[in-house]
């Protein structure tokens, strides 16, 4: 049930149907495959057709200061998953893949080297890793801080900027990010698709006389549900794994509040500002990718029937207008994908709505999910230390998965429960309990539990709180906070 290492059972995945996208000039940072390994087909393993961009993708990233030049270690990666020697590798449950049995300068060259499904469902199960379809993407993550781009008052007021942040992907600062967001088993996988579809069939010059589409997306929900996050972490994604078609990637934040000025009739005009900017980067060089991504979307596109009835001044109608044009304009560019968010569902404009290609509700976490998210929080505080686990089996990286605990911990008695899986039953309380509370509001429990639940007697020679008392803590937590919502 723990094993870290080596996962034998059988695999269901999605067959790659690769998207065979036309390399263009290799980036400094990015490197790729696009031939996939002709599945061995197994009596354990079932591939099943379902995306464009299913299957198992390795994701190797490089040391910025690695000598090596990334198309050679793209090679070996690629001839290292056709040789059959994969099959002796070592895969622990994030599938993160062991490098120590890989040449020393391979090894030296790359940061970490990730096996990693479209709905990035770990533990893996392989009965043997070079049967896997597999794309390699080979990149370095970038480390420079986001600028922001600022445009030019229109209107005498020299302390007013207006503008977005630029940030260069694929960033350090999103790393892990699209694999620490829980949702529905479907969720991140349609919104990859969708997009990589989307920049497929522009790729490939598809009449847009017959089919439609604006690489538009959409997606609503609640507060604190992962919109953002999750915008950010897919434009990450598609660094990663559109860069042999984009060498490079930009993800550009529009601050939507700052267009709004205080001088009367210049909202419109700002919005056409920003968007003439954003079609220069994007007609300037056509192989990079764009990414804008506008949060509260609303505050932008506020539906034109509620402003007028509200009596709002027609600025803000004019910034609407101004908005909708300018997405049609730039639609006629292949290489930008349009990302909005919003929690106001009624409030965004109809005819914005109408032109987004995929809208994704995103809803409060269900139960796996809420499991899912406070074990993450767990393994963290057991990685650094806070948390001790007097079971040394039960390591952070070993915590009972969610379908370890409903499909075999639930149904035994009590005393028949192993340690882990004890721990695994606790946890499975506090999720429960914790139904209605967003993916923001459950990460932010663990500190309140520590602070507010724990009590320092409980603690360890070496100042750690035993897992079992943490336990008890959080889900002391999680009730107080639910009972505190009521009525507010
Ligand atoms: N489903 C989830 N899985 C894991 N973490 C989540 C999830 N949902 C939210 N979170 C956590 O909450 C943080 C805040 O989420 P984010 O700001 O993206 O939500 P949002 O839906 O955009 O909220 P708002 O509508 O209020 O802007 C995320 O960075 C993440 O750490």
């Amino acid at each position: 049930m723990h094993d870290t290492t080596k996962h034998l059972c059988t695999v269901q995945q999605q067959g790659d149907v690769s998207g065979a996208l036309h390399p263009t000039k290799e980036s400094p940072y990015c490197g790729q495959n696009n031939e996939s390994i002709s599945p061995t087909m197994t009596t354990e393993t079932t591939w099943t057709r379902s995306s464009s961009c299913g299957g198992w993708h390795a994701e190797v990233s490089v040391r910025p200061t690695s000598a090596s030049n990334l198309e050679s270690i793209r090679s070996w990666w690629r001839n290292y998953f056709r040789s059959g020697q994969s099959e002796s590798m070592d895969i622990n449950r994030e599938g993160e893949i062991d490098m120590s049995p890989l040449p020393q300068d391979i090894r030296g060259a790359c940061i970490r080297a990730t096996l990693t499904g479209d709905d990035s469902t770990f533990p893996v199960s392989f009965s043997s890793v070079n049967t896997i379809p597999c794309d390699v993407h080979v990149f370095i993550l970038r480390e420079e801080e986001s600028c922001i781009e600022e445009l030019q008052p229109t209107v005498g007021d020299d302390e007013w900027t207006a503008g977005c942040d630029n940030l260069s992907l694929p960033h350090i600062s999103l790393e892990s990010v699209w694999e620490s967001l829980i949702f529905e088993s479907e969720v991140k996988r349609q919104l990859l698709s969708h997009a990589q579809s989307a920049l497929l069939f522009s790729d490939k010059r598809v009449s847009s006389h017959i089919i439609q589409w604006n690489r538009m997306i959409l997606l609503h929900g609640p507060p604190g549900t992962g919109k953002t996050t999750l915008c950010r972490a897919l434009a990450h994604k598609l660094a990663i794994r559109q860069c042999h078609r984009f060498p490079r990637t930009t993800l550009l934040e529009i601050h939507s509040h700052s267009l709004f000025s205080k001088w009367f009739s210049t909202s419109g005009k700002l919005v056409s500002a920003l968007f003439q900017m954003i079609r220069d980067m994007v007609e300037d060089d056509p192989s990079s990718l764009v990414c804008v991504l506008i949060d509260e979307v609303e505050s932008l596109a506020a539906s034109r029937s509620n402003t007028s009835s509200n009596g709002d001044p027609t600025d803000a109608m004019r910034a609407v207008n101004s908005l909708l044009t300018s997405l049609d304009r730039l639609r006629h560019f292949p290489n930008v994908l349009v990302l909005a968010t919003t929690n106001l569902n009624g409030s965004v404009d109809s005819a914005f709505v109408d032109r987004v290609d995929l809208k994704l509700h995103i809803g409060l976490p269900i139960a796996k999910a809420r499991y899912q998210i406070l074990r993450s929080c767990i393994q963290e505080l057991i990685r650094v230390g806070i948390v001790h686990c007097s079971d040394n089996d039960t390591q952070g990286s070993d915590f009972p998965t969610y379908e370890e605990i409903h499909n075999q911990g639930e149904h035994k008695m009590d005393v028949s429960l192993s340690i882990t899986e004890h721990y695994g039953v606790l946890l499975s309380k506090c999720a429960q309990q914790a139904e209605g509370l967003s993916g923001r509001s459950l990460r932010k429990l663990p500190l309140q539990a520590h602070a507010l639940y724990t009590s320092s007697d409980s603690k360890l020679e070496d100042g750690s709180l035993p897992l079992e008392h943490f336990l008890e803590a959080l889900f002391l937590a999680i009730k107080n906070d639910v009972e505190a919502r009521v009525g507010l």
